[in-house]
């Protein structure tokens, strides 16, 4: 297998309120429809799809979490490995838009800080907004988030939102490559595909065996994004 022939994969994780409207946009996002029926989401859900960003193929694998607070404890699990984060409010809902601080950090708590976009849903709805603009952008800046405005219903900005994360993720990706390979340390989540290793670290054998190292990382807030991810050496 040549290393041009290994996909890169990205986990995604959607969080918000209920209601907001996260299972519509992944919905949206990967089958293009849009319903006007509301169910809300038991646990999570997952629906994925192959995007080409920035000369690369991409599978975004999008994890939709229940908003409702009594499924807290099986969601929290599946944010782990999460490289990008959707932070969902609605444009109507201002309990949602004042929870977002606090979804943001049940997702730090499990996956340290990775690219996040924080995202005001339903402008379709503007004319009933409970948000002020202003407060929507103080809020976007003291999180260090990048704000979009979508409408899951009239299909604004849904691709925008998932494009700006993945060209976040890989710029990331790159970044960390570099930083391990000019160190002269392989990479974190690395396959040794029958090579020798170029130093006998935990996890190389030096007989060409395939081993898949573990994802422990320098620091693990801020160099998390290879998790999930494998390259051949
Ligand atoms: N007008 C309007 N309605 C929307 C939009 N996006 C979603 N909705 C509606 O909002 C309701 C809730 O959407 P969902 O996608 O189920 O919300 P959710 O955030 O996944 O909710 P939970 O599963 O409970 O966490 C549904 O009735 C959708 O049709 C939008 O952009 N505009």
């Amino acid at each position: 297998m040549r290393e041009e022939d290994l996909e890169i994969a990205i986990k995604v994780v959607i969080v918000g309120n209920g209601a907001v409207g996260k299972s519509s946009m992944i919905q949206r996002y990967c089958k293009g429809t849009f319903t006007k029926d509301y169910k809300k989401t038991i646990g999570v859900d997952f629906l994925e799809r192959q995007i080409e960003c920035d000369g690369e193929e991409v599978r975004l694998m999008l994890w939709d979490t229940a908003g409702q607070e009594e499924f807290d404890a099986i969601t929290k699990a599946y944010y782990r490995g999460a490289q990008a984060c959707v932070l969902a409010f609605s444009t109507t809902d201002r309990d949602s838009f004042e929870a977002i601080q606090s979804w943001k950090k049940k997702v730090e708590d499990e996956c340290g800080e990775i690219p996040t976009v924080l995202v005001q849903n339903k402008i379709d709805l503007l004319e009933q907004t409970v948000v002020d603009p202003e407060e929507v952008d103080l809020l976007a800046r003291a999180l260090g988030c990048r704000l979009m405005h979508t409408s899951v219903k009239e299909d604004v900005n849904v691709n925008a939102v998932f494009r700006f994360l993945t060209s976040r993720c890989l710029i990331e990706m790159r970044r960390e490559e570099e930083e391990y390979m000019g160190n002269n340390v392989l990479h974190p989540l690395t396959i040794c595909a029958f090579g020798p290793p170029t130093h006998n670290n935990k996890g190389l054998n030096g007989n060409g065996t395939i081993v898949l190292r573990s994802g422990k990382t320098k620091n693990r807030k801020k160099k998390n994004l290879l998790k999930n991810t494998c390259r051949l050496l």
